[in-house]
C-alpha cells in the first residue's frame, strides 16, 4: 500500500515537472513571437544568408537536408564562377583604351594644395612640422617628403583642377583601408545638412564623414515621400563612389579607375561601427551623448539580456527616438567618406543647380515649364563657355543611373574659378527605388542634347555584355568591406542600372537624330582617342 502511494506521488511529481516545463516553454515562445518583429537578434551574416540563398530554405526532411547541402554547394560554386566572371569583366573594362586615356601632366597651379616649406629656422629646430601630441592621436612624423605623408594627406595633395584623384592612384587603396579599419579617436556631429552624420577622426589626424544605415537595402522609398524627406542611405554613398570610380584594396586589380570615369567624389567605404565604443565612449559632443538609449528589444531566452544600443542625435530631419540608429546589438553599418580639406585651406563654392527641383509642394520649377529652358541657361555664366554644361550633364547621367533626385546644389573648389570639375558630394538619397526610373532627372540631357564624347563612349561600353554596368558594379562593390555582411546593392538595383543606361543611350540617339551635326550634340573632349 505504502509502495503504491510512493509510486503515485512520484508519477505526480514527474507530471508536475512536465507541466511546469511545458508552461515555461509556452511562455518563452509566446514572448519571442511577440518581440519577433522588433528583435534585432538576427546577425548580419544570417541576414545575408537569408537573402542570398533562398533555395536553402526549401527542404526540411532528412533527405531534403542532403539535397539542400548539394544545392547549397552548387549555388556557392555558381556564385563563385559568376563573381570571377564579373571581376574579369571589371579587369577587361579597365584595360580598355577608354579607361587609359593619357592625360597631360598637371600644371603646378592646378593642384588644390601645395605644401609650403616652413622657414629654415623651424626646420633646424625640428624635422617635424607640427609637434602636437593630443591624447589618442599619434605623434606627427611627416615633413615635406611625400613618403612620410599619411594617406589622407596624400589624397588632399592629389586633388587637382579636373579630378579628385588621379586615374591610377595607388594611394587610394591605403586611404580606403584606413577608413575601413583605423581606430576612431573622436566622433562628433557634423553641422550643416539635414540628417544626422558624424565627423570621425583617426589617430593620424585623418577624418571621415560617417552616415549610418537607416533602412534595409531592399526597402524601396515610399512613393508618397517627397524627395527632400527621403532617408539617406549609407549604401548609396558607397555605391555612388564605385559608380563614379572603382576599387578599394590592393588586390589583383591593384589600381583605381572609375566606372563612369569621373573621379569627382571623395572615397567612401563601408564599415561596422560599434555605437558604444566608437561613438558614445569617445565623443566630446555632450548633446550627442544625451540621445543614447537602450532599446527594449529582448534578444535571448533568459529574458535578461540588454537590448540594442541606440542614439538619434540632433538634426532637422529624423533625429528622434522614432528614427533612432540602433546597433545589433552594438554594431551598426555605415559609410565613411574621406573628408575634403578644411574650408579654411581650400574654400568651396556652392552652386544652385539650374535644374533644381521646386522645393514647393505646389509650384513647378522653370525647367519644368519651358521647353527651351536650356537655351537660356547656355547664355548665363558659367554655362556659356568651357565645360560647365557638359560637366553638369555628366552629373545628371550619374544621378539618373542611381535615381538621385536630391542634387539641388553642387560644389566646386573656389581656387579653380569656373574651369574645374563639379564635386559629386552627398549621394545619400540615391538608390532609393529600383522598380521605377525618374525621367525628370535626365532633363538637362534631354533639353540641352549635349554630352562629352568620353562619357558617351564609356556609357556605350558599359551597355555591352562583356562590360555590362551591373556586372562591373557588382564586382566593384564586392571589394567593399561591408560586402561581407550583405551585397551593397541588391540585384533589382543592379538591373535598374542597366535599364537606365539604355535610356541614356536612347536619349542621346534621339538627340543625334534631331540635330544636323553630331558635333552639335557631342562635345569632343578626346583628342587622342577616336572610335574605330
Ligand atoms: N566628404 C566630405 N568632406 C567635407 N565636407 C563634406 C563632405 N561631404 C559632405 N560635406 C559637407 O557637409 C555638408 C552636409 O553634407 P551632406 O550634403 O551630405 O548632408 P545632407 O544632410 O545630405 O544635406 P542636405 O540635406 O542639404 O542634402 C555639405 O554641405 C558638404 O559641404
Ligand atoms: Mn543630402
Amino acid at each position: 500500500m505504502r509502495v503504491c502511494t510512493r509510486r503515485r506521488s512520484q508519477t505526480l511529481r514527474v507530471w508536475l515537472v512536465v507541466v511546469f516545463l511545458s508552461v515555461h516553454l509556452l511562455v518563452v515562445s509566446l514572448v519571442l513571437s511577440i518581440y519577433h518583429t522588433s528583435c534585432e537578434l538576427q546577425s548580419y551574416n544570417d541576414a545575408q544568408t537569408s537573402t542570398t540563398a533562398p533555395t536553402e530554405k526549401a527542404s526540411t526532411t532528412e533527405k531534403g537536408e542532403t539535397t539542400k547541402a548539394v544545392v547549397g554547394i552548387a549555388t556557392k560554386e555558381a556564385e563563385l564562377n559568376d563573381a570571377a566572371g564579373d571581376l574579369a569583366k571589371l579587369e577587361a573594362l579597365f584595360s580598355h583604351p577608354l579607361y587609359n586615356i593619357p592625360t597631360p601632366p598637371v600644371p603646378d597651379g592646378d593642384w588644390l594644395l601645395k605644401l609650403k616649406a616652413k622657414g629654415k629656422e623651424k626646420e633646424r629646430n625640428s624635422q617635424q612640422w607640427v609637434s602636437a601630441n593630443e591624447e589618442g592621436y599619434d605623434p606627427i612624423q611627416w615633413n615635406t617628403s611625400t613618403n612620410t605623408h599619411p594617406p589622407w594627406l596624400r589624397f588632399h595633395l592629389g586633388i587637382s583642377r579636373w579630378q579628385m584623384y588621379q586615374q591610377k592612384d595607388p594611394n587610394l587603396s591605403a586611404l580606403a583601408q584606413q577608413l575601413a579599419s583605423h581606430r576612431i579617436v573622436s566622433a562628433v556631429q557634423k553641422s550643416g545638412g539635414t540628417q544626422l552624420k558624424l565627423v570621425m577622426s583617426f589617430p593620424n589626424y585623418g577624418q571621415a564623414l560617417f552616415k549610418p544605415m537607416k533602412q534595409e537595402r531592399d526597402e524601396e522609398t515610399n512613393v508618397n515621400l517627397y524627395y527632400f524627406s527621403d532617408f539617406e542611405r549609407h549604401n548609396a554613398e558607397i555605391a555612388a563612389f564605385h559608380l563614379d570610380r572603382y576599387q578599394l584594396s590592393p588586390g589583383a586589380l591593384g589600381q583605381l579607375t572609375s566606372i563612369l570615369g569621373f573621379r569627382r567624389m571623395p572615397p567612401a567605404v563601408g564599415r561596422l561601427i560599434n555605437v558604444i565604443k566608437e561613438v558614445k565612449d569617445i565623443t566630446t559632443d555632450h548633446k550627442l551623448v544625451t540621445t543614447f538609449f537602450t532599446s527594449p528589444v529582448i534578444c535571448s531566452l533568459s529574458l535578461s539580456s540588454v537590448g540594442n544600443a541606440c542614439f538619434y542625435g540632433q538634426c532637422s530631419y529624423y533625429c528622434s527616438t522614432e528614427h533612432a540608429i540602433c546597433g545589433r546589438p552594438r554594431e551598426v553599418e555605415g559609410s565613411l567618406a574621406a573628408m575634403l580639406p578644411d574650408e579654411s585651406l581650400a574654400p568651396r563654392r556652392s552652386w544652385r543647380s539650374p535644374w533644381r527641383r521646386s522645393y514647393s509642394r505646389s509650384k513647378l520649377a522653370d525647367w519644368e515649364k519651358y521647353s527651351n529652358y536650356c537655351d537660356s541657361v547656355k547664355k548665363i555664366p558659367p554655362y556659356d563657355r568651357g565645360t560647365r554644361l557638359v560637366d553638369l550633364i555628366d552629373m545628371t547621367i550619374l544621378d539618373f543611373l542611381m535615381s538621385n533626385m536630391d542634387r539641388h546644389h553642387y560644389e566646386t573648389f573656389e581656387k579653380f574659378g569656373n574651369d574645374t570639375f563639379l564635386i559629386h558630394l552627398d549621394n545619400g538619397r540615391a538608390f532609393g527605388r529600383y522598380s521605377k526610373d525618374e525621367p525628370s532627372i535626365l532633363a538637362p540631357l534631354v533639353q540641352c542634347c549635349r554630352i562629352r564624347r568620353s562619357t558617351l563612349l564609356r556609357v556605350r561600353l558599359l551597355s555591352l555584355a562583356p562590360y555590362r554596368l551591373s556586372d562591373v558594379m557588382r564586382a566593384s562593390l564586392s571589394q567593399d568591406p561591408l560586402a561581407e555582411v550583405a551585397p551593397l546593392l541588391t540585384e533589382p538595383h543592379l538591373s535598374a542600372l542597366d535599364r537606365r543606361l539604355e535610356t541614356v543611350l536612347q536619349t542621346v540617339h534621339e538627340c543625334l537624330q534631331q540635330h544636323q551635326h553630331h558635333s552639335d550634340v557631342i562635345y569632343d573632349d578626346i583628342i587622342d582617342y577616336r572610335e574605330d
